[in-house]
């Protein structure tokens, strides 16, 4: 992380960020709009227990890179929750 000398400074590196972020989050839901083709039913979608197992493994890389565990997993909470919602529109259209 670089110091800065202003929050203009400090706003061009969250911009930066949230630039690799955006990118990142679309090749996720690649991955996850593939995982839909190789469900059966809306409970294998949701994968309640690969849920938990995603959010665990997140808040021991939080620990291990000095990120706060609260807000990885807040985030990560949040955003399966939003990749749930999609992938279940999906199944649902491919199940027709
Ligand atoms: C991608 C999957 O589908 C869903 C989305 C997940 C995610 O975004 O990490 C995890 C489990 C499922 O709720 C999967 O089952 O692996």
């Amino acid at each position: 992380m670089t110091p800065c000398a202003s929050l203009d400074e400090v706003r061009h590196h969250i911009d930066r960020i949230d630039r690799q972020l955006v990118a990142l989050i679309a090749e996720r839901g690649g991955y996850v709009a593939q995982a839909a083709g190789f469900k059966r039913s809306a409970d294998e979608v949701a994968a309640s227990q690969r849920v938990a197992q995603v959010l665990d493994k997140v808040r021991a890389l939080a620990q291990q890179q000095g990120a706060s565990p609260e807000v990885v997993t807040a985030v990560w909470q949040a955003m399966i929750e939003a990749f749930i919602r999609e992938e279940h529109a999906q199944w649902q259209a491919q199940a027709k």
